[in-house]
C-alpha cells in the first residue's frame, strides 16, 4: 500500500492474500519493515481486530536489533477470522529528542537551541491534546519547562524523563500515519495445533474364533479398544473409511487384483449396493452404533476422526446415478485411479469438472451428514488428486456453519501441493517425516516446520497403513522408540498407526514400504494385552511421551524450535519454548537404535532465555534424574535404557519470552 511512510515485508503475509494460521491461545508473532526518507524517527503499530468486532486493538511494535524492523505478538482468545494491519508513522517527538540529545552532546547552548526548544514545547502541547487530564498536565509542564528561563539541563529534564516516555509509549504523537494492507489469520480451536492421533481399523477389533480365524469387528468391539487408546494418552481416534466396500474389482490380500470370496476388501474402495459415502458398512453396525461409539470415545476424552476419501468403487451408487461425475473413456469404460506409481484398480477417480455444482453440493451434504453424527475431524485422503479450488470452497463452506471442524490433508507428494492445500484452508497436513531419518535431515525438516508455521501445521505420523519405512523394517524396537520420541516432540501433533506399539515391521517384499499381510486388505486382530504383559510393547513409552507432552506447553508449540550443536551425528538436540508460560524443554535423542552414543552438547543458552554463563538445573522427564548443566555438557544415551533425554529447563524469564518468539519465528 502506498503512503507517506513506507511499510514493507510484513510477515506473516500468505500468498494470494490468504489467511495465516493460529489457534486460540497461541502467541502469534508479526514482523514488519517501516522506513522513511532522511533521519526522522519512525515507529510501527500493530492494529488487530477480533472476528465480529468493530474495535481495533493497537499494539506498539518493538524495534528489532535490525534497523527499520519492528515486531509484536498478539494472542487470539477466540476462533474465527482475525485481521491485522500495520500502521507506520513518523514519530516527531523521538526525532526531536534525538536531534536535541546530539546537539547537547556537542555542547550547544540554550541560544543555539532556541528553535529546538520552542519546537519541542509545541510538540508536547500537541501530544497533550490526546491524553487523560493527569497526563495532560505532565505534558504541559514539559512544554512549560522547555520555554522557561532555567538552565538548559533543567529545561529539558521533564521532556527527557521516564514518566513522559511512559505516557508517550501508551499514547504516542503520530504523524503521517500510513495504513498497511490488511492480513487475515484464521484462528482455530487448539486441537488443530496440538494432539496425539491413533489410527485403527474398527473391523480388526473382533478378535478370533476358536479356530483362530479373525472375526469381523463392529463399533461395539471397537468401543472396547478405546480405553487402551485413551490410557496411552491419545486425543484422536482416526478411523479409515467405515462405508460399504465395493464388490466389483475388490482387491484381495496383499493387494491381489482378484479377491477370494471371504476377502474383506480395501475400505478406501467406497460404495456398493449397500450405499456410498453417507452409509456405514453393514457389519460394523448402524448409525446408532456409530454415534454410540463417538459418544463412548468422547467420554474417554477422545475425538473421532473420519476418513474423507472422494473416490468410488465401480458399484458405488454415484456411478449409476451420476455418470457425469466420472470420466468415461472412448471405449465406454471408466479408468481406475492412480497415484503413480501406485495403482488403485478397485476405485474410480471423480471428475470435478463436468458438474461442479451437483458434485460440490453432494460432497458438502456428505460432510455435513457426518458432522451431524458428531464427527468434527476429517482426514482427507489424497486431496492433491482433486482440484485446489474445490477444497478451498468446501472448507470455507463448512467453516461458516461449523468453525470447529478440522481437516487433515494427506498430501505429501510435492511441497507445492502440501503447502498449497494448507494455504487453501486445511488445518493440518501430513509431512515427509517418515522419510527424514539422518540428523541433518531431521534438523532441516524441523526448521522447515517452524518456518512454515503460519501456513501449514504438521501431523507427524510415525507410520501409516501405506508407509512402513525401511528404518522400521530393519532397525528393531529401538527405532520404534526413536521415531516415537522424534514425532512426539518435534511437532505438537503426532500419530501412530495401530501395530506400531507391537513393533510390526515386516514388509510385503524387499524394497517395499507396504506391510506384509496389510490390514488394508484383511482383518488384523492384535494381541496388545499379551504383548504388554510380556514386556514386548511400546505402550509404556508412548504413554510416557504423551504425559510429557501434556505436562509441557513448550511441546505444544510449533513456532519455537531451536537446534543445538552436538559433536556426534548420532545425537540430535533441540529445544522448544512456550512464550506464554515460559515453559522450556530440551530433547536429546540417540538416533542409533543399536547402541549407546555419547557426545558433548553445546547449549545455545540465549536461545532458551539464559545468559552464556548460567548453569541451568535440568530435570529429565524420562529418567527422573536432575543434572546441573552449563554451556557445554556431556551426554550419553543407551537405547537399552532410554532413547532420549526430555529435559525440563528452567522457565524462560518473562522479559525475553516475546523476543524469543520473534527470533525463533523470523530467523
Ligand atoms: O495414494 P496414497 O499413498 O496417498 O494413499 C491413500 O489413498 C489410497 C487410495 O485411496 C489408499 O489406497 C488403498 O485403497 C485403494 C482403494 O481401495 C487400494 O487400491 C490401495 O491398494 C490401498 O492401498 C491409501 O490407503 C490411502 O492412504
Amino acid at each position: 500500500m502506498t503512503g507517506r511512510i513506507a511499510i514493507d515485508d510484513t510477515a506473516p503475509s500468505i500468498a494470494g492474500g490468504r489467511a495465516a494460521k493460529a489457534v486460540v491461545g497461541e502467541v502469534f508473532p508479526v514482523r514488519t519493515v517501516v522506513w522513511r526518507e532522511g533521519h526522522d524517527a519512525v515507529a510501527a503499530t500493530l492494529a488487530v481486530r477480533a472476528p465480529g468486532s468493530s474495535r481495533l486493538t493497537r499494539l506498539r511494535m518493538a524495534p528489532d536489533f535490525e534497523p527499520d524492523v519492528f515486531n509484536a505478538t498478539f494472542t487470539p482468545h477466540l476462533p474465527g477470522a482475525w485481521t491485522y494491519r500495520i500502521e507506520g508513522w513518523s514519530d516527531p517527538i523521538a526525532s526531536w529528542r534525538a536531534a536535541v540529545e546530539a546537539k547537547l552532546a556537542v555542547g550547544q547552548s540554550a541560544a543555539d537551541l532556541a528553535n529546538d526548544l520552542e519546537l519541542g514545547a509545541r510538540l508536547f502541547e500537541r501530544a497533550a491534546q490526546a491524553v487523560p487530564k493527569k497526563q495532560f498536565e505532565r505534558l504541559r509542564a514539559a512544554a512549560t519547562a522547555l520555554r522557561s528561563d532555567e538552565q538548559l539541563p533543567t529545561r529539558v529534564a521533564p521532556a527527557f524523563g521516564t514518566e513522559i516516555a511512559e505516557i508517550l509509549r501508551a499514547t504516542p504523537l503520530r504523524d503521517m500515519v500510513t495504513r498497511g494492507a490488511q492480513h487475515t489469520v484464521q484462528v482455530e480451536r487448539q486441537r488443530a495445533l496440538f494432539g496425539s492421533w491413533y489410527e485403527f481399523f474398527p473391523r480388526s477389533t473382533g478378535g478370533r474364533d476358536a479356530a483362530g480365524n479373525p472375526i469381523h469387528g463392529t463399533f461395539a468391539t471397537a468401543t472396547k479398544e478405546l480405553p487402551r487408546i485413551a490410557s496411552m494418552g491419545f486425543d484422536v481416534a482416526y478411523l479409515p473409511p467405515i462405508h460399504p466396500i465395493g464388490e466389483i474389482n475388490r482387491k484381495g490380500r496383499n493387494n491381489a487384483l482378484a479377491a477370494e470370496p471371504d476377502d474383506v476388501g480395501s475400505p478406501w474402495a467406497i460404495g456398493s449396493k449397500d450405499g456410498g459415502h453417507d452409509a456405514i458398512h453393514r457389519t460394523l453396525g448402524t448409525e446408532a452404533d456409530f454415534t454410540a461409539f463417538v459418544t463412548a470415545a468422547s467420554e474417554l476424552g477422545l475425538e473421532v476422526a473420519l476418513d474423507l476419501a472422494l473416490q468410488c468403487a465401480p458399484d458405488h451408487p454415484w456411478v449409476r446415478a451420476h455418470p457425469e461425475w466420472f470420466t468415461t473413456l472412448p471405449d465406454g469404460t471408466i479408468a481406475f485411479a492412480e497415484n503413480p506409481p501406485k495403482k488403485y484398480q478397485d476405485i474410480y477417480p471423480i471428475n470435478f469438472d463436468n458438474d461442479p455444482d451437483g458434485l460440490y453440493a453432494e460432497v458438502l451434504r456428505v460432510v455435513r451428514h457426518w458432522i451431524g453424527l458428531g464427527v468434527k475431524i476429517f482426514r482427507v485422503d489424497n486431496p492433491h488428486t482433486k482440484p485446489a479450488d474445490f477444497w478451498e470452497w468446501l472448507i470455507a463452506q463448512v467453516r461458516q456453519t461449523d468453525p470447529d471442524v478440522i481437516f487433515l490433508s494427506e498430501a505429501f507428494t510435492r511441497p507445492a501441493r502440501l503447502y498449497g492445500l494448507a494455504r487453501r484452508g486445511f488445518s493440518q497436513s501430513y509431512t515427509y517425516f517418515t522419510w527424514r531419518v539422518a540428523k541433518w535431515e531431521l534438523a532441516e525438516f524441523g526448521m522447515e516446520l517452524a518456518a512454515k508455521a503460519d501456513e501449514a501445521r504438521p501431523n507427524l505420523f510415525t507410520n501409516t497403513p501405506d508407509i512402513l519405512h525401511e528404518s522400521l523394517q530393519h532397525g528393531g524396537p529401538g527405532t520404534f522408540a526413536i521415531r516415537a520420541v522424534l514425532a512426539a516432540t518435534l511437532a505438537p501433533t503426532w500419530g501412530i498407526y495401530s501395530g506400531f506399539e507391537l513393533f510390526e515391521h515386516q514388509a510385503v517384499r524387499p524394497g517395499s514400504e507396504e506391510y506384509l499381510d496389510s490390514e488394508k486388505y484383511e482383518l488384523r486382530p492384535r494381541p496388545f494385552a499379551e504383548a504388554l504383559a510380556r514386556g514386548e510393547s511400546l505402550e509404556p513409552w508412548i504413554t510416557r511421551l504423551n504425559e510429557i507432552r501434556r505436562a509441557h506447553p513448550a511441546l505444544q508449540q510449533l513456532r519455537c524450535v531451536h537446534f543445538h550443536h552436538v559433536d556426534n551425528d548420532a545425537l540430535i538436540a533441540y529445544s522448544k519454548i512456550d512464550p506464554v508460560s515460559g515453559d522450556a524443554v530440551l530433547v536429546v535423542v540417540n538416533l542409533n537404535p543399536f547402541g549407546a552414543e555419547q557426545g558433548m552438547i553445546s547449549l545455545d543458552l540465549p536461545a532458551i532465555g539464559h545468559e552464556w554463563y548460567d548453569h541451568p538445573v535440568v530435570y529429565d522427564e524420562v529418567s527422573g534424574e536432575e543434572y546441573h548443566w552449563a554451556q557445554t555438557n556431556y551426554v550419553r544415551l543407551d537405547p537399552a535404557n532410554a532413547a532420549a533425554h526430555i529435559l525440563a529447563l528452567p522457565p524462560v524469564p518473562q522479559q525475553v519470552r516475546a523476543e524469543l518468539a520473534y527470533r525463533r519465528t523470523f530467523r
